[in-house]
């Protein structure tokens, strides 16, 4: 088994005319927290997208534990254990915070009438189960929280519903994490309390591993282990985050300094 948990290779993607990733090779150590990072319109959520199946590639390859899921659907990168949350709230805001989490858990759903008509005393000892494992998720991040699962999402400050819908990305116990802009929307001590917790949830030491996109560079400089820099879909850099920053390259391209 190598240290490397995912690696692009010389991946690619054009949206007609337009090169958003272009021959784009990095990897993942596995347990490593990777901040990608780069300017607005520079492939940050191309990769996600490509690495999450939502768009095939045009060129290249994308192994994930040694193994080629390049091109392969959501629900297979999904089951190989990669999960994201989103820049924008995917919360559905009427439903409550269980069901809300349990949307991140169909790895064991049971679908089929028979199997929901005549399995009903397996159904409840299943939901109990589930509930019990959401709520001390939850409780991980918030203890006032977990003592309202059954409260809609609707009603919860945007720090509540960030912590949700990462509570929803683990629920089903993925290696790969990815974090899309989780800053977005919130104040700055609401980031770092979030950040806290993502540490935290690291610190348990289940071999989680996690990229995330953030603008953020307070966010990426606490929290990262190594930054991979992007510019024009091109990498640009890679190291720590005083290493980046102190790079030429991406202080033009990111940062504006000439
Ligand atoms: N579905 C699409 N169709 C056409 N062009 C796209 C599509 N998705 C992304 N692009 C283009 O690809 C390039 C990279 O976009 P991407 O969203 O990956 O950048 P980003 O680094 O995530 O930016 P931001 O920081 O603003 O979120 C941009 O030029 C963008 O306009």
């Amino acid at each position: 088994m190598t240290n490397s948990l995912l690696e692009f290779r010389n991946l690619t993607k054009r949206f007609g005319g337009v090169t958003a990733l272009d021959d784009f090779s990095m990897h993942l150590n596995r347990g490593e927290i990777l901040g990608l990072i780069g300017p607005n319109g520079s492939g940050k959520t191309t990769s996600f997208n490509l690495l999450t199946g939502i768009y095939p590639a045009s060129g290249g390859s994308i192994f994930f534990d040694g193994e080629d899921i390049t091109n392969k659907s959501p629900r297979k990168v999904y089951e190989a254990g990669v999960v994201r949350t989103f820049q924008r709230s995917r919360l559905c805001l009427p439903l409550s915070i269980y069901d809300n989490i349990m949307i991140g858990d169909t790895s064991r759903l049971k679908t089929g009438i028979c199997a929901n008509l005549l399995g009903r005393k397996a159904f409840r000892k299943q939901y109990e189960e589930t509930f019990e494992k959401a709520r001390s998720l939850v409780a991980t991040f918030s203890g006032n929280l977990a003592d309202r699962m059954m409260e809609p999402v609707g009603a919860l400050p945007m720090i509540e519903r960030r912590r949700i819908e990462i509570c929803r990305a683990l629920i089903s116990e993925p290696r790969l994490l990815l974090l899309d802009e989780p800053s977005a929307g919130m104040t700055h001590d609401e980031t770092d309390q979030l950040m806290t917790d993502i540490l935290d949830v690291r610190a348990r030491g289940e071999g989680l591993s996690i990229i995330i996109v953030e603008h953020e560079m307070g966010v990426i400089e606490r929290i990262t282990d190594r930054c991979v820099v992007l510019s024009y879909g091109r990498k640009i850099a890679e190291g720590s985050y005083a290493e980046v920053a102190a790079d030429a390259e991406v202080q033009n391209a990111y940062l504006g300094v000439d």
